[in-house]
């Protein structure tokens, strides 16, 4: 997969040569390229941002750097990139979103700062390429590379070749499977025993149906706890899955 991150602060991404990112990154399975949108300015200061049509707080991010970064980095192309562009007025960002994310070959990242970017931008790009205004929970940030960071991160460890064996990403919270929607619960390792607390028998038993029963049963009890809509979800969906196989 190629990621095109277009960004006033390239730098922000150093973490994404680290670990499981970097390792994929090393490997070939990702290729992860940094753009500087002021490469893209024509005046001295490099100007990026403007007062909004409208007055308001804040300022807005200019059309025109955002358009020729976007031409430039998207043009030529075969076939066009799908454009994230992170924003708390996006649509959710869920693990649901990054499986669809993870099977794209090639995505574009803009890094809004500011009130945002003037929305011909988006305008204008979706005449060329599928775009995708995503949010990744309700609140607001500075900008949108943090937000680019936990997107790339999330769709990246479900590419295949990221994750070892060991690490499975099938286990996890909100993924598909048999664990569907519900939060992951309680995990261990060595020692068995520590301070005053011994690990789960079960655990120990090497009865894999018994050990699968109870992280199912943990599972539950984790997201009645933390999450109770996502059991209301789940039991609504099977109530409808049993009503149409009626
Ligand atoms: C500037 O971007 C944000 O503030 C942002 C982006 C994505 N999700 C959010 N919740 C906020």
């Amino acid at each position: 997969m190629r990621i095109d991150i277009i960004t006033i602060f390239p730098d922000y991404f150093a973490p994404l040569e680290l670990s499981l990112i970097g390792k994929a990154r090393a490997a070939g399975i990702l290729d992860i390229r940094l753009h500087d949108l002021r490469s893209w300015t024509r005046d001295r200061h490099n100007t990026v941002d403007d007062t909004p049509y409208g007055g308001g707080p804040g300022m807005v991010m200019k059309p025109e750097p955002w358009g020729e970064a976007l031409d430039t980095v998207t043009g030529g192309a075969d076939a066009p990139p799908r454009l994230v562009l992170p924003t708390p007025s996006g649509t959710p960002f869920t693990q649901e979103r990054a499986k669809r994310l993870s099977e794209e070959p090639w995505l574009v990242f803009a890094c809004g700062r500011y009130e945002g970017i003037d929305a011909r931008v988006v305008a204008d790009a979706g005449r060329r390429m599928p775009v995708d205004e995503m949010s990744i929970g309700d609140y607001v940030l500075a900008g949108g590379e943090s937000a680019t960071t936990v997107i790339v991160e999330t769709v990246s460890r479900l590419l295949p070749g990221v994750l070892g064996n060991a690490e499975s990403a099938v286990q996890d919270s909100f993924a598909a499977g048999a664990m569907e929607n519900l939060l992951e619960g309680p995990v261990y390792t060595k020692p068995a025993h520590w301070r005053d607390q011994e690990v789960p028998p079960v655990l120990l038993s090497g009865d894999h149906g018994a050990v699968d029963r109870w992280r199912r049963h943990e599972a539950l009890r984790k997201t009645a706890r933390n999450r109770p809509e996502l059991l209301r979800e789940l039991a609504a969906r099977r109530l409808g899955e049993l009503e149409r196989s009626d």
